[in-house]
């Protein structure tokens, strides 16, 4: 492509998209204008205000933004091979914009008509007969690329994933800055296959570094959307995420595909019932994950609930009338037979008891109503054997007796946990009252838990979780409270299992989240890291997950290795300034990876050497980054948002055009044993889009030396 699109001379084909392109601009204008003249008549002032509100978001959905190419692609159906649009033909794009009489100037991506955008291929033309692709600089439309089908077949380029298509290649190996962007313009057809497939089917996906698996999640909700805005709007779509710098990198994606009602958010957003004032040790955290404590925390939180031992009395004016204890017996027993939610059985039992009451004034010759029944279902002798017999229950009550106290874990745990396992849950040193409790992360995931006993956690309409092959069976199931009724897609790679208390295998995790019918489905496609890379992070793959099919790399640019051994630390820190230097010379952004331990050391270094850079663990102020990329800053402000110092822990789903990773065995030593250290590798070694160097003074793992 030429340096200056604007000084390439344009052929006449360009010139006649480009009017199109201008005209659906003014379309949208015209959309927007039509919107925002709207007059808000509501029956009162709050309804006038709510339908104004309404009215400033669908004005600000159709604002049109320069930089992000209203259509992509162009779609001619055939005259005669096409039975459903014979001879016409629609521009795709990011959203639908229609003329003055209504008929569309461009189609949403989402909808069917532009399917076969995706999905046509040589063998299934789909009823099209072309295929027009558009490659865009600066905003302008420079490029235009046919894919003939029928006739002129012949003369088309090869066939996916990125065949001969110039435009397809260049939006893959562009160098990468800032946060993740839409691929609505590049979706592959095994991609579309799970961005497209029903509300009501799970899916799982499984899919090495890059195949593009966070990507097709995201576009998923913005597909179910569309396909089924208003049970999605009433239920809610939710994003779960590893982290909030993981999320901050997501965040842009779906608001730019006109979607911005989704929530995103961390397991522990999730479950944040309680703040996490400790830390456990990792037998101890991989026990509190572990789905057995799912029946310990069952039996714990319904300890409490006995037969009573005597019979009470309710007394209605001169009347007194005596409820055996067997009675409130069997009424527990049957409200516990149905599964009751622990505090709805609770105001069940008052109301059993209350028409045992009601059924013997009956008997009687009274005549009492409902109002009697609530009446007696509230009066004291009631509510108190209620509070006897099936007591007020609160999650971090049961949780402090259970680690408090041997006899009653001992009892909850049944056969289910040994002394061993009993022993690690037990506290050293009680705090006094749950209200003093220090809670660890993995203590709030059974919060949560008991949360659910009590009340039935609201189900949404699809959940979105990435990177789950880090959740324990306890935060799956956190997670599947969040989609009872609703469906999910489970996004993750095995080979990326970082935790003590991660699953192990799809079917498990499937099975923790309720959703063992999901589909399993696999990427091997690989989008962002050089074949050279890639190759050289899947030596660790017969070591980390020897059941997976080494990942593929679809890029055919170049793109760079280098391992650098240095004789000690003042070397690689030498090293490392240089490389930082050279890396910073080209375009894109830098991530610097090194142990979480040694952040601070490698951040003192660039400080002591004048390098400007960000510390990805550090709070960045979006607005103050935001201005620095727009404006000609100062080069050190735009380095310093250009390198980014990573800590390896918080690497896991982000990329970096060039990535430097420094001694990788002390990254590697920082886990919990020797499977999650070289599995974390695996992880830093597969962020870089362009170049990855890695640094080192101490021996490489045995697989990694070269
Ligand atoms: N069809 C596509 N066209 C263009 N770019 C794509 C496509 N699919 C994925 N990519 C790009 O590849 C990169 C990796 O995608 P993504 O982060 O979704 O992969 P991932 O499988 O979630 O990776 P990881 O396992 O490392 O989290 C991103 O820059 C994404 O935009």
């Amino acid at each position: 492509m030429p340096e200056n699109p604007a000084a390439a001379p344009v052929s006449p084909l360009v010139i006649a998209e480009r009017t199109h392109l201008e005209r659906s601009r003014a379309a949208l204008r015209a959309m927007r204008s039509e919107t925002l003249a709207l007059r808000a008549l509501g029956g009162n002032a709050v309804s006038t205000e709510v339908i104004n509100s309404a009215i400033q978001a669908r004005a600000a959905a159709l604002a049109d933004r320069p930089d992000v190419p209203l259509f992509f692609g162009r779609l001619d159906y055939d005259p005669e091979l096409s039975s459903e649009y014979p001879g016409e033909h629609f521009y795709v794009g990011r959203r639908h914009v229609h003329d003055a009489h209504g008929d569309p100037m461009v189609v949403d991506w989402r909808a069917p008509v532009s399917l076969a955008f995706y999905r046509a291929s040589t063998k299934e033309p789909m009823g099209l007969g072309l295929r027009r692709r558009f490659g865009f600089a600066a905003g302008q439309l420079t490029a235009i690329e046919d894919e003939p089908f029928g006739a002129g077949r012949e003369a088309s380029p090869a066939a996916a994933p990125t065949g001969g298509s110039t435009i397809l290649r260049q939006e893959i190996e562009r160098p990468r800055t800032g946060p993740m962007r839409d691929i609505v313009a590049t979706i592959q057809p095994e991609q579309d296959e799970i961005v497209r497939a029903d509300l009501g089917t799970s899916i799982c996906v499984q899919g090495a570094p890059g195949t593009g698996k966070t990507a097709v999640g995201l576009h998923r909700v913005a597909f179910l959307l569309y396909a089924h805005r208003d049970r999605i709007k009433r239920g809610g779509a939710l994003v779960v995420g590893p982290n909030r710098q993981f999320l901050k990198y997501i965040e842009q994606v779906l608001p730019a595909l006109g979607e911005i009602d989704v929530a995103q958010a961390t397991v522990a957003e999730l479950v944040a019932r309680a703040p996490v004032r400790a830390v456990e040790g990792a037998a101890a955290a991989r026990l509190k994950g572990d789905a057995r404590m799912a029946a310990v925390l069952r039996r714990a939180a319904w300890a409490g609930v006995s037969a009573p031992a005597e019979s009470m009395t309710v007394v209605r004016g001169s009347r007194h009338w005596r409820i055996p204890a067997y009675e409130i017996a069997e009424h527990i027993e049957t409200l516990r037979g149905r599964e009751v939610r622990y505090s709805a059985g609770r105001a069940m039992l008052a109301q059993r008891i209350a028409h045992s009451v009601l059924r013997r004034m009956e008997a009687a010759g009274e005549s009492p109503d409902d109002r009697v029944q609530d009446a007696v279902a509230r009066s004291r002798p009631v509510k108190q054997v209620v509070d006897q017999v099936w007591p007020a229950m609160e999650p971090a009550k049961v949780l402090h007796a259970l680690y408090r106290d041997p006899e009653l874990l001992a009892a909850a745990a049944q056969d289910e946990l040994d002394e061993d396992e009993q022993r690690l849950l037990v506290w050293d040193k009680a705090p006094r009252s749950a209200g003093a409790a220090k809670w660890t992360a993995a203590d709030v995931v059974l919060l949560d838990e008991l949360a659910d006993l009590l009340e039935r956690t609201a189900s949404l309409a699809h959940v979105v979780v990435d990177e789950a092959q880090d959740l324990s069976a306890m935060q799956l199931r956190a997670v599947a409270r969040r989609c009872t009724t609703g469906s999910v897609t489970v996004l993750g790679d095995i080979a990326q299992a970082t935790t003590p208390w991660a699953t192990g295998s799809w079917e498990a995790a499937l099975g923790h989240l309720g959703k063992s019918e999901a589909v399993i489905e696999e990427l091997t496609q690989g989008f962002r890291v050089p074949r050279q890379v890639i190759e050289y992070a899947a030596r660790l793959l017969p070591t980390i997950a020897p059941h997976l099919a080494p990942p593929t790399s679809v890029r055919q640019q170049g793109g760079g290795l280098d391992i650098l051994g240095v004789e000690n630390e003042a070397e690689l820190e030498q090293w490392l300034t240089e490389s930082v230097r050279e890396a910073l010379a080209g375009e894109g952004s830098v991530g610097v990876i090194t142990a979480d331990g040694a952040l601070d050391g490698v951040a003192a270094h660039f400080e002591r050497s004048g390098i400007a850079f960000t510390r990805l663990d550090r709070e960045v102020d979006e607005e103050d980054e935001a201005e620095v990329l727009e404006t000609q800053e100062a080069a050190s402000d735009r380095d310093a948002v250009r390198l980014v110092l990573v800590p390896a822990s918080l690497a896991k789903g982000l990329e970096y055009d060039q990535v430097i990773v420094l001694e990788p065995t002390a990254i590697a030593e920082a886990e919990h044993d020797e499977l999650l250290g070289l599995r974390r590798l695996y992880v830093v070694l597969t962020r870089a889009v362009t170049r990855l160097t890695v640094l080192h003074a101490r021996p490489l793992p045995p697989a990694l030396a070269v």
